[in-house]
């Protein structure tokens, strides 16, 4: 069923609701991170004014590489046949449609994200790529962070790129625990936050020479700008397999993708 709903603005001129999205100076009392972009409200916005393009950059920018890691996150998470799995933070439906295809049509995939732009993208390719199988698909409106869902309903789920945009990663996965079935598992990939010098170098120089300046294209420079200091904010992989064994699952561990340029935590509850 397609998701129906109103595209927010695109402009990124368009004035926002929420004063603390208004590009001019923010107030000083308006605590910033390094990446600039604090609160909930901003990051939503942020990728709502991306909806439109985040697609075919992200195909451009990796070279397609993106679908083969995406592949590989979904394998590791151990879909199979007539699952109930939940995408979280799903964007444009990317990994809910490869979990479609995995769970057939007896199983159930729930695709959750809080930006409606996100959403909108994802239900029209549902309906351009049409496949019988994505009737299986439900895209939900919600949080990351505040999953409607109940404790232990899922088989397995995927987190792509979203994990190192949440504010509360520690919340994040307490969630992901709470709806996952004990010994199922959840596969988060996302950049990795190397511990190597030279990788987190080659990473950093892409990013600003040609990430960037492709973004400035379609004049979302500054939204592009964001992933290089979101990257150094994020957590290694070693920190990201402590966190999750911290929060209780029983397994953890990180697998490193193109030469260390991605990775891929998978935990098991
Ligand atoms: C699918 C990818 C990134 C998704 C993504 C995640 C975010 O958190 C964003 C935040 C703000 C804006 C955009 C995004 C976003 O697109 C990964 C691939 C796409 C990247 C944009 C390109 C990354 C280039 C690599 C550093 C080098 C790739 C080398 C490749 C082996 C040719
Ligand atoms: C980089 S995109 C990843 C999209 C998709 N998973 C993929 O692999 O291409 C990150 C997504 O996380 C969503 N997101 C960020 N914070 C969120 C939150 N607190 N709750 C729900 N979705 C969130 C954004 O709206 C965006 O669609």
């Amino acid at each position: 069923m397609a998701f129906s709903v109103q595209l927010m603005p695109f402009s990124s001129t368009a004035p926002p609701r929420c004063p603390a999205l208004r590009r001019r100076r923010p107030p000083p009392s308006h605590r910033r991170n390094q990446t600039g972009i604090v609160c909930t409200a901003e990051r939503r916005e942020l990728f709502n004014r991306i909806a439109l393009v985040y697609d075919n950059l992200n195909d451009l920018l990796s070279l397609g590489q993106h679908r083969i890691w995406k592949k590989m996150c979904v394998s590791w998470s151990g879909v199979k046949k007539g699952d109930i799995v939940l995408d979280m933070c799903c964007g444009s439906g990317d990994l809910a449609f490869l979990l479609s295809q995995k769970v057939g049509p007896n199983g159930k995939v729930s695709a959750l994200d809080f930006s409606r732009n996100q959403l909108f993208i994802a239900s029209t390719r549902q309906d351009l790529f049409w496949k019988a199988c994505y009737e299986n698909i439900k895209w939900i409106e919600g949080d990351a962070l505040n999953l409607p869902f109940e404790d232990g309903y899922f088989n397995a789920i995927t987190v792509g790129y979203g994990l190192r945009n949440l504010i509360d990663r520690r919340k994040a996965l307490h969630e992901i625990f709470r709806v996952l079935k004990p010994g199922s598992k959840v596969s988060i990939l996302d950049f990795n936050k190397s511990t190597s010098s030279l990788t987190t170098l080659c990473q950093g120089w892409a990013l600003d020479n040609v990430v960037v300046p492709a973004a400035n294209v379609y004049g979302l420079s500054e939204e592009y700008k964001y992933l290089k200091s979101s990257i150094a904010e994020f957590l290694t992989g070693g920190e990201l397999e402590k966190l999750a064994r911290e929060v209780g699952f029983s397994d953890a561990r990180h697998y490193e993708v193109a030469a260390g340029l991605m990775g891929n935590l998978v935990a098991t509850r």
